[in-house]
């Protein structure tokens, strides 16, 4: 019998936790890295994770740890689940615990403020493993849905195809579909704009601006992510795939989604500083928002829709104001 694969979950938050289920019901041997004690204990004794998931219970082959070297040791592959914002300093810790071979495995959907980096950029810009060992998993999976194991499926992505197969196998059950692809940078954009596109419908949806509002945001949305896509090489029918329309439309119709939700609250008239205070998860594009609008700016790229999100959440814009400013722009043809 052949050994069974090892995966290091690095941490156990919502999506972390909920991809650490769809390894081990894989067959994977899954060890979650968690920093609170308290959430380690809670995983081992009780099979649980009641901060994100009260009353889910974690299969067998799920254990957690405090400790970020057990968690690495032997792992085929080393999970990455943190904020965005995080990863370069989590990272630097643990890049002298890796095991020598392993794959590392980006579920983030950010884009690193100031350096304007993809999270598959920074994974090698701090471990320096190169590209062929870093993959992606990304697509339409709201974490909540993927512990309940409701159906889903998603993109594994790496520009090696033979390690994205293997990551394929590690991740595939009943519930949860896997597709590879090599087109690593458009996946990795599809991911993180459709978070600031998320606040965007979120926002109008808070406004009670219909949907025929939603429609039209979703759409021009996913071509201001595909123009940012070609600009850095991307194919462009990445993003009428998964990890493009799939996650878009998922977390635009979503109340599951915490980038809707925020941008919803937001949208209702409350404060920037009330909205934080009511959210508990990460919500990606509240920052990467602008590293995106950064990212684009750089590549000479015109996203009107993230510069909205970028006035409303972090400069202050009434939300009608954008939206006259966004209505009013010079007309132009569908596509150029
Ligand atoms: N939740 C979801 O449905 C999905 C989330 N994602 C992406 O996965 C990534 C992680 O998001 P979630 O798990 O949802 O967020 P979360 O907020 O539920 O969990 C984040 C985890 O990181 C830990 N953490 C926070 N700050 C840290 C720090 N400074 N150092 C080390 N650990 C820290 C937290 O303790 C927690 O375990 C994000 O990039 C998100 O866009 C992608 C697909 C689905
Ligand atoms: O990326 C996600 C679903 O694929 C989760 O979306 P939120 O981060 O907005 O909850």
């Amino acid at each position: 019998m052949s050994k069974p694969v090892k995966a290091a979950v690095l941490s156990a938050g919502s999506w972390g936790t909920a991809f650490g289920m769809v390894l081990a019901d894989a067959g994977c041997e899954v060890t979650l890295w968690a920093r609170r004690p308290e959430v380690v204990e809670a995983i081992n004794s009780t099979r649980t994770n009641p901060d994100y998931f009260p009353g889910v219970e974690l299969p067998e082959n799920v254990r957690a740890t405090t400790d970020p070297a057990e968690a690495a040791a032997d792992a085929d592959f080393t999970v990455l689940s943190v904020p965005s914002q995080t990863l370069r300093g989590n990272l630097a810790e643990w890049s002298p615990l890796l095991a020598p071979d392993t794959v590392l495995v980006s579920l983030m959907k950010g884009v690193e403020l100031g350096s304007a980096m993809r999270m598959s950029e920074v994974i090698d810009d701090v471990a320096k493993v190169g590209p062929d060992r870093i993959a992606v998993v990304t697509g339409p999976n709201l974490a909540r849905e993927i512990a309940a194991r409701m159906p889903a499926a998603a993109v594994v992505a790496c520009t090696d195809e033979a390690v994205a197969q293997r990551l394929q196998a590690a991740c595939h059950t009943p519930y949860f579909r896997p597709y590879t692809n090599t087109d690593v940078v458009g996946c990795e954009l599809g991911g993180a704009v459709k978070n600031v596109i998320g606040l965007a419908v979120g926002i109008a949806d808070g406004m009670g601006l219909g949907d025929n509002a939603k429609g039209s945001l979703i759409t021009r949305g996913l071509a201001e992510t595909t123009r940012l896509g070609m600009a850095l090489g991307a194919d462009p029918l990445t993003f009428s795939g998964l990890a493009g329309l799939g996650d878009l439309v998922a977390t635009c119709s979503s109340p599951l989604s915490r980038n809707h939700t925020f941008g919803t609250n937001l949208g209702k008239g409350m404060t920037l500083q009330e909205t934080i205070a009511v959210t508990k998860q990460t919500a990606e594009g509240v920052k990467s928002c602008e590293s995106v609008l950064d990212l684009a700016r750089r590549h000479g790229v015109d996203m009107p829709i993230t510069e909205t999100v970028v006035g409303i959440v972090h400069e202050g814009k009434p939300p009608v104001v954008a939206l006259k400013e966004l209505m009013s722009r010079s007309a132009k043809p569908e596509r150029r």
